[in-house]
């Protein structure tokens, strides 16, 4: 392992067995039937084991938006140009976008990282350049990205989480851009889960049946190329990932690493959670996953992961809008487990 990776192999240390068995016990205390609040019990739990407080909150929440350029978009995979991910940088930050909105209601820390789009977005505060290319290489010819470019991205993601943290951030969500990155996600699922193209690849923005068929053809002509030299999660990354991908992935465990919860959006989150539990397995005890959206493989990477997403609503946008979309969720559960009454305070009588 090169030296700017050597941080990816850091302990990673497991949220408290303690306060998830106090916040249990004080849940079953609460005046409902035991369970009644469904999947919010187990997650505001698993949040009191993160947070290592018995009343956790989300109050102060990172939103990290990794933008990037995919070289195969060359091949015609999305129903949109590529020229739409620099547009959409602009757009990010003038509070334009689906993201922009609801970081902006939910009182969220907004942040863009441009990691390389093929034309320059126009120069904007609220935007951080950290320009690795313009973007990746087209991985249906060649590997996307080269070990140092690998490096670089999965440095931007860490070094976002570092910001979370400076901020003191209870939560992180991060969100990507780039057209065909559904492309690329759905290729590193099929190399971390030996699967075929076939079973992952969805519609992204929005294809037709024509051009899904056509961008299942890509994907494993590309596969047939590369499957020899991915042995490893890094290799897989370096191969078919993007920039954006990549960031995410070191930004999932670098959260682990400093124990910081992470909400996972959607099917390319997904996919980067993946590699990053395939790097780091103890990642997966930091991660909670907001929902499962319409493209075709979201569901397989969530069984994969042993996930179960909170919300199920169609979605398939991306942006990191899907966790946001979650939050408020969240956010009610860790009120209802902290202000509700017990049977004692309330004089309600338990069960017989
Ligand atoms: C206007 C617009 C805004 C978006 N915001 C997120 N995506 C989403 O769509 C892209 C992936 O789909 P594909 O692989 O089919 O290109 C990503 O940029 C993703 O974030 C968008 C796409 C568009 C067109
Ligand atoms: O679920 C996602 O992440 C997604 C789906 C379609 C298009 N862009 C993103």
């Amino acid at each position: 392992m090169n030296a700017p990776l050597r941080w990816l192999h850091h302990a990673v240390a497991a949220p408290s067995a303690a306060l998830r068995e106090q916040a249990r016990a004080h849940q079953a205390q609460l005046t409902k039937p035991a369970g009644a609040l469904g999947l919010l019990e187990d997650l505001v739990i698993e949040l009191a084991a993160m947070q290592h407080c018995l009343r956790p909150t989300l109050e102060r929440v990172q939103i990290s938006i990794f933008a990037a350029d995919h070289g195969v978009a060359a091949e015609n995979v999305s129903a949109f140009p590529q020229a739409v991910t620099a547009q959409m940088v602009d757009n990010f930050a003038r509070g334009g976008a689906a993201i922009s909105v609801l970081a902006t209601e939910l009182d969220a820390h907004f942040e863009v990282i441009d990691l390389g789009t093929m034309l320059p977005s126009a120069p904007h505060a609220r935007v951080r350049r950290e320009r690795i290319a313009a973007g990746t290489a087209n991985f249906a010819q060649d590997a996307a990205m080269s070990a140092a470019q690998l490096a670089s991205a999965l440095g931007s993601g860490h070094a976002a989480v570092q910001r979370a943290r400076a901020q003191q951030a209870q939560l992180f969500i991060g969100g990507e851009m780039g057209i065909a990155n559904t492309t690329s996600a759905s290729a590193l699922a099929c190399l971390l889960l030996d699967a075929e193209p076939q079973a992952l690849v969805g519609r992204g923005t929005g294809l037709d049946d024509a051009g899904l068929a056509h961008k299942i053809s890509v994907i494993g002509h590309a596969l047939d190329r590369h499957r020899p030299h991915c042995g490893t999660p890094l290799e897989a990354l370096a191969r078919v990932g993007g920039f954006e991908i990549a960031a995410l992935c070191g930004a999932y465990i670098a959260a682990a690493q400093a124990g910081l919860p992470v909400l996972v959006d959607g099917f390319i989150c997904s996919a980067a959670a993946l590699a990053a539990c395939r790097l780091q397995p103890g990642v997966r005890d930091w991660l909670l996953f907001s929902h499962c959206g319409a493209e075709a493989g979201h569901a397989r990477l969530l069984e994969a992961l042993r996930a179960r997403g909170l919300l199920d609503l169609q979605l398939r946008l991306g942006e990191g809008s899907g966790a946001a979309l979650a939050l408020p969720l969240l956010r009610l559960a860790c009120r209802l487990h902290a202000n509700m009454a017990s049977f004692a305070q309330a004089g309600v009588s338990g069960r017989d």
